[in-house]
């Protein structure tokens, strides 16, 4: 029998990502968007406490565990920032383009050699709203600030995020590709051991 769990997300990119990596599991996964869950402020300062604050929310909403994602960019050469700020670098209502415009022009006259930057994903499954022991994973992925875009794949930042091993930006890389290397493939890989050892538990 397979188990339904609400996506708490609102990024199209990130259900494609997580969808394809969660099939193995013999679980459902339902985006929010088809509950209606509504965007819920992030408030935190870590991407924990902000991964907690989404899955909770989609939780209590459908009364169904959810799976959340807090992610973002830190550049060295910026102290670590956008951080947790990544979605709203440039601004509230920031779209994708201007936060990497924003970007570009912080790092302006930065040296190639010391523009490296991180990605970083924490994952958070949560049985319940009033879950007290949440499953938490967290992944990483090292690259470069490009100095202009290339790609068209993936979202975020990925157009300006260079990915050294494979000579091309993240953006120019299959979902495959990505998810094989991406700090979220890293959190998932971490999270679908553990959550299968939970779902087979709770089916007991
Ligand atoms: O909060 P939800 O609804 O999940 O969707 P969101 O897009 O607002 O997601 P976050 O709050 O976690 O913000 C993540 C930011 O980091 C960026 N980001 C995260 N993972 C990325 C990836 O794999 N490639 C490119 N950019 C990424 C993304 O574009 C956002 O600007
Ligand atoms: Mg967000």
């Amino acid at each position: 029998m397979s188990r339904k769990i609400v996506l708490a997300t609102g990024n199209k990119g990130k259900v494609a990502e997580l969808s394809q990596l969660l099939t193995p599991l013999n679980i459902h996964i339902v985006p929010q968007s088809e509950f209606n869950v509504s965007e819920v402020a992030e408030t935190g300062t870590t991407f924990v406490e902000n991964a907690i604050i989404k899955a909770r929310y989609a939780a209590k909403i459908t009364g169904l565990p959810a799976i959340a994602d807090d992610s973002g960019l830190a550049v060295d050469a910026l102290g670590g920032a956008p951080g947790v700020y990544s979605a709203r670098y440039a601004g509230s209502n920031a779209t994708d383009s201007d936060n990497i415009d924003k970007l570009l022009h912080s790092l302006s006259g930065i040296a190639p050699v010391k523009r490296q930057a991180r990605f970083l994903c924490v994952l958070v499954y949560m049985r319940s709203s009033e879950d007290p022991t949440p499953i938490i994973c967290q992944g990483e992925w090292h690259g470069e600030i490009t100095v202009e875009r290339s790609g068209e794949s993936g979202f975020g930042y990925d157009p300006v995020f260079w990915v050294a091993q494979k000579k091309c930006t993240s953006a120019q890389l299959t979902k495959e590709q990505k998810n094989a290397l991406s700090h979220r493939g890293k959190a998932l890989q971490q999270l679908l051991v553990k959550l299968s050892d939970n779902v087979e538990k709770a089916g007991e």
